[in-house]
């Protein structure tokens, strides 16, 4: 359990943020100079606040009022941050233990050899951090930071600098951390799909304050927590049952109580519970149920909010309990539908527009079996009862 009470001046900058969570992940999602990494700092004591608290398991790490501040090296946490940092004058193995060298003798629970495994560096052991490429960098620093036997983990933006397919390649890593290592997490990201996918809790930093706290599926899907982030980055998750494993064209069914969403990918074996990521700018509406259209999800809702912005105006639709979705729309087709709380719509996206990896089912002979035969067909009739 982590709790967090602090204040801060910094410049023209002032932070107060406040949150516990006991989740094994806890996000840091904000835009830009919100204070992430000025709170990530402090809770790794490297900052120190004005006033308040950081308890790690109800024991004080810092507590100005109480005059307690452990030190950065007492406090057994590990740090991964964007750029790995590791020493360059020292091969891969040495860095790992110098990671090891710092758990105290009776805490070494991580063994040296399951985390190799895990992060898939054995064959990296003798190199040194120059001639590593920058997700294998990650991996290391990722290790290194785990062999110290942490009470805590936190990742400032650990994937921000790698591509795409590295970040889908270490991701799966930090899941196992979380699953296999226990080690409770503390993540900042920018990223969306990050945040769905690693943590249970997300905190809302605007500002320097918790705008909201709660699970990412809710918060991020709704007008009054998204964050003010610029309009391409403003999403939605939708949670979703796989129905029917992929059709003759490869696309995936997903059942969400407001109609089918259809995923262009595996997605895991029916009944698999998956969160999808649709961003608002990808999400268009419709008063009458579309015939003959590409788009191949649907979904039905009714208009929760509206938010103006200039040219542009952010719908958000309720389309179940708890389950809403974001659209952005220009404000003449707002006014041309003419819609309003209340109003009944249809919601439409590309399958093309979701990512299915950053579900993490990445290997589809795994996960589904072949369709007996792929003929058309059999597609079709499955596209005519989405
Ligand atoms: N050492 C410092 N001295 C002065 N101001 C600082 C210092 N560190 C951070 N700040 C300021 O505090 C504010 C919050 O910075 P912080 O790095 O926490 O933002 P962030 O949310 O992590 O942003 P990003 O996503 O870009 O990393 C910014 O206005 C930044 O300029």
């Amino acid at each position: 359990m982590i709790e967090v009470d602090v204040k801060l001046k910094i410049g023209a900058f002032s932070l107060d943020i406040a949150f516990s969570n006991k989740a094994n992940v806890t996000a840091l999602f904000g835009r830009s100079g919100s204070g992430k990494s000025v709170t990530l700092n402090i809770i790794a004591g490297l900052m120190k606040p004005d006033s308040g608290y950081v308890r790690l398991d109800g024991e004080p790490l810092v507590d100005v009022e109480a005059g307690v501040f452990v030190p950065v090296s007492r406090r057994r946490i590990g740090l991964v941050f964007q750029e790995s940092n590791l020493f360059p004058h020292l091969t891969v193995k040495q860095n790992l233990l110098y990671g090891r060298w710092f758990a105290p003798r009776g805490a070494r629970r991580i063994d040296f050899d399951a985390v190799v495994e895990t992060l898939g560096i054995g064959q990296l052991l003798s190199r040194p951090p120059a001639r590593l490429s920058g997700g294998e960098k990650q991996r290391v620093a990722i290790g290194r930071a785990l062999l110290s036997c942490p009470r805590l983990l936190l990742f400032d933006e650990p994937l921000a600098s790698l591509d795409m397919e590295r970040k889908l390649e270490i991701m799966p890593l930090i899941e196992r951390i979380r699953d296999e290592f226990k080690v409770p997490i503390v993540y900042v990201s920018h990223a969306v799909e990050e945040v769905v996918r690693l943590a249970p809790c997300v905190v809302i930093i605007e500002s320097g304050r918790v705008k909201f706290i709660g699970d990412p599926a809710i918060v991020l899907s709704r007008l009054e927590s998204a964050p003010a982030e610029d309009r391409f980055e403003l999403s939605s998750v939708l949670t979703a049952r796989v129905d029917r494993e992929s059709n003759g064209y490869g696309l995936t069914a997903l059942k969400h109580p407001a109609g089918t969403i259809w995923l262009a990918g595996p997605a895991g074996p029916v009944g698999n519970e998956v969160r999808v990521v649709v961003k608002a700018t990808d999400v268009v509406l419709s008063l009458a149920r579309p015939e003959e259209i590409s788009s191949r999800s649907l979904l039905s809702g009714t208009v929760a909010n509206i938010k103006l912005d200039g040219p542009l105006a952010t719908v958000e639709i309720e389309l179940s309990e708890n389950n809403y979705l974001l659209s952005m729309i220009t404000k003449g087709a707002l006014e041309e539908l003419s819609l309003k709380p209340g109003s009944p719509v249809y919601a439409l996206f590309k399958s093309a527009a979701l990512d299915e990896r950053s579900l993490g089912v990445r290997k589809v002979e795994e996960m589904t079996a072949p369709p007996a035969k792929a003929d058309a067909g059999a597609a079709q009739a499955a596209f005519k009862d989405a």
